[in-house]
């Protein structure tokens, strides 16, 4: 089956994606406002002004770590600038023109960067420091220490990697840090998932390894010998997750008093409940606190997290935040969408989500359980699963597999949900709403890396799910879109087939033609119809079903229905229903909803029953029935009262395509907001990578 994108070429979107390498990225803060004036004025001005506005963010950034949310407004967009270097047209002494390009400002050779390094990065691509990287390396090679903040994907591991590497060689760390045979980590970097330390750890043997530094990785569900080896032999870099490396420090493997550097990365989730305490004890084994640079990073920084920094992070710290008090927390070139659906629909739903959204490229899934991640990919053709109940050798199996295009397709619960950089992701579908705001951001933060963009879909019952609060807490404008139609997928599925058959032989027309010719005389139908059959055939289909809006059920219609009289409760809905239709009918009646006005309900009934529901109006003068072809807004339900319903709703008639991505075919919405308000109900009350968490 072909990727579908929901409007105009799909071939486009992949181009746009190209095109768009990196993006610039300008929230609607006064700031960014300030940005798009500027562009008008010329190249040169411009330039000019970026490079002003840059180091006034820089200084601004550069705060004490005293009130940091509020002083982060003067800072807090985002810049990836889109060519490495800009061009400046010179005027020469004959009066002719020339081109001549200009350094990016933050490039790669304005920084205390030593040649080894620089030319790693080269040839990794890299020539010029992302935002969060240009204003913290500074800071961290001077030796400081730091809180970072920056959205999703905009490259905070090499903002610590850098500076790090840098001073350990060359500046400051350079004189006092042991070196030889059997020496003590000179780092420790912390990180909340075996992935990631894993991932993370590749990054220091790379940049590490181009200046003669050795890293080791330390987690759980790995043999402890090889670990053991290691820390034995000596290295300068440790990264790993807290379970196994108290495990180390508990077994008198490794030596944390000569420490120069600590890092906690994805701090936030590091620091939740019942990781606190193995932290402190971590980090507590350092000699002399004065003499170590501690840091911490993530793209989420509750207040919680910013009082705990205090007991680890130095009076003086510094703290650069590039979201600080701007709404959107998420990041900015992803295309948030929601759509209703039931869980029974989402199998059926979840791969036309897929062939529509994702582009041809990767896609993560994101379950709340281990179960359902399982079951998820147990159904769905070429998808694997990854949680914390498959075997650690599996899980690296698995996500390598991912990562070099094995399959497509990652089912997973939050284990996947921080910091993994993966290529070429495209789509994140979130099967519910997560349960809190950090796990939406960050979930869906795996696709739209690096200035690319990358569309992330949360499906939601309507009559369970709340998608208000992520959205009132995130930021993020939802689209409001309904699941593609089948027909709609079928429709494009045939574009692409009869493309193909242009591109078929004509040496096989004479085997065929006959066989063509008998069915042309004998079935009774136009050339026309026998060829929407053939193409049909050619691609898969055999039947296509509709599907409903209320909650993508397919072979459902959603029906309105109105009394001219205002619902209060939904049983008073169902009442109305009862007045007029045999019991079986009413009791077959699926996902009854209010809609927002209080005047109706909506509600999702077998598409062979939808005449007999429909003939009620024949009855019942004060009674109007219609199957809807766009959902009105719906009720949101009030968790406090045991799901009564109250007050204005969500979603609605929004088209969904206003946005920059601008494809969405999308229309309707909806939701509810059952509110759950227990952010760490279940999430982390274990330990390391072991912890017995049903949801990871
Ligand atoms: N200066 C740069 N130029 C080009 N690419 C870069 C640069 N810095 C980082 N990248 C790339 O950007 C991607 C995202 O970086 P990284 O994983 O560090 O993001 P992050 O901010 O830590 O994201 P998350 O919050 O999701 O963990 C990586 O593929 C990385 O190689």
């Amino acid at each position: 089956m072909p990727a579908l994108t929901l409007s105009g070429d799909p071939k486009s979107l992949v181009k746009e994606k190209k095109m768009k390498l990196k993006v610039q990225t300008v929230t609607d803060s006064p700031s960014s406002d300030k940005k798009d004036k500027t562009s008008k004025k010329g190249k040169d001005s411009a330039e000019k002004i970026s490079k002003k506005e840059m180091k006034k963010k820089r200084k601004a950034a550069e705060a004490d770590d005293h009130d940091e949310e509020g002083k982060s407004d003067s800072f807090s967009s985002e810049l990836v600038d889109p060519d490495n270097s800009r061009a400046k047209k010179v005027k020469l002494s004959h009066g002719e023109e020339e081109v001549v390009k200009e350094e990016h400002p933050d490039a790669v050779s304005k920084f205390r960067i030593s040649d080894g390094l620089r030319e790693k990065l080269k040839s990794n691509g890299i020539e010029y420091l992302f935002p969060i990287q240009a204003m913290t390396f500074d800071i961290l090679l001077d030796g400081c220490d730091l809180v970072g903040r920056a959205r999703t994907g905009q490259g905070k591991t090499l903002a610590f990697v850098l500076p790090i590497l840098e001073s350990l060689t060359k500046g400051p760390a350079r004189e006092s840090r042991r070196t030889g045979h059997g020496r003590p980590p000179s780092v420790l970097v912390l990180l909340p998932t075996r992935e990631l330390a894993s991932q993370v750890f590749s990054d220091f043997e790379v940049y590490g390894g181009a200046v003669g530094l050795t890293s080791c990785c330390l987690y759980g569900g790995a043999p402890y010998h090889p670990q053991e080896t290691k820390l034995r032999r000596g290295v300068d870099i440790v990264v790993g997750t807290p379970g196994r490396v108290k495990d180390h420090l508990e077994r008198g493997n490794i030596d944390f008093s000569s420490l120069k550097f600590r890092v906690l990365d994805e701090a936030d989730e590091m620091l939740r409940m019942g990781f606190v305490e193995d932290v402190e004890l971590i980090l507590g084994k350092v000699e002399d606190a004065n003499k170590v640079q501690t840091l911490l990073f993530s793209a989420t920084l509750p207040h919680w997290v910013k009082n705990i920094s205090s007991r680890f992070l130095k009076p003086q710290r510094k703290t650069v935040d590039l979201v600080g008090n701007e709404k959107m927390k998420a990041s900015t070139s992803v295309r948030h969408i929601v759509i209703p659906c039931s869980t029974a629909a989402r199998p059926q739903v979840i791969p036309d989500i897929i062939r529509c959204y994702s582009s041809g490229g990767r896609t993560i899934i994101f379950t709340e359980t281990k179960e359902s991640a399982s079951q998820l990919s147990g159904s769905l053709p070429g998808a694997r699963a990854l949680h914390g109940d498959i075997q650690q050798s599996q899980r690296e199996v698995t996500l390598s597999g991912f990562r070099s295009g094995k399959f497509m397709t990652l089912v997973a619960t939050n284990v996947a949900a921080r910091g993994l950089d993966i290529n070429d992701v495209q789509l994140i579908i979130q099967c519910e709403p997560p349960r809190d705001v950090e796990a939406y951001i960050h979930r869906s933060g795996r696709t739209g890396r690096a200035g690319n963009t990358g569309v992330a879909v949360m499906l939601y019952d309507p009559r369970k799910s709340s998608i208000s609060k992520i959205e009132k807490e995130s930021g993020v404008k939802f689209e409001h879109v309904t699941a593609p139609q089948p027909s709609d997928v079928a429709k494009a599925a045939g574009v692409e087939a009869a493309d193909s058959i242009t591109h078929i032989s004509d040496s096989v027309v004479p085997a065929f033609k006959s066989a063509a010719e008998e069915l042309l005389n004998s079935s009774g139908m136009s050339a026309v119809e026998l060829l929407a059959k053939a193409l049909a055939k050619a691609s898969g289909y055999t039947e296509i079903k509709s599907r409903s809006l209320l909650n993508s059920l397919e072979n459902h219609v959603t029906l309105l229905l109105e009394s001219g009289r205002p619902f209060y409760t939904p049983s008073y809905a169902f009442g109305v229903l009862k007045r007029f239709l045999p019991e079986e009918k009413v009791n077959s009646v699926k996902g009854l909803t209010l809609v927002a006005d209080g005047n109706g309900a909506v509600f999702d009934v077998p598409s062979e029953d939808a005449d007999t529901f429909l003939t009620v109006q024949k009855n019942a003068a004060d009674v109007s029935l219609e199957v809807v072809k766009t959902l009105p807004r719906l009720q949101e339900r009030d968790p406090s009262r045991g799901g009564r319903f109250f007050g204005n709703g969500c979603g609605g008639f929004d088209r969904g395509n206003g946005g920059r991505f601008s494809r969405g075919r999308g229309v309707r919405g909806g939701g509810f907001n059952g509110q759950r308000n227990d952010r760490f109900s279940g999430g982390g009350r274990g330990r390391g990578m072991g912890r017995s968490n049903s949801r990871r």
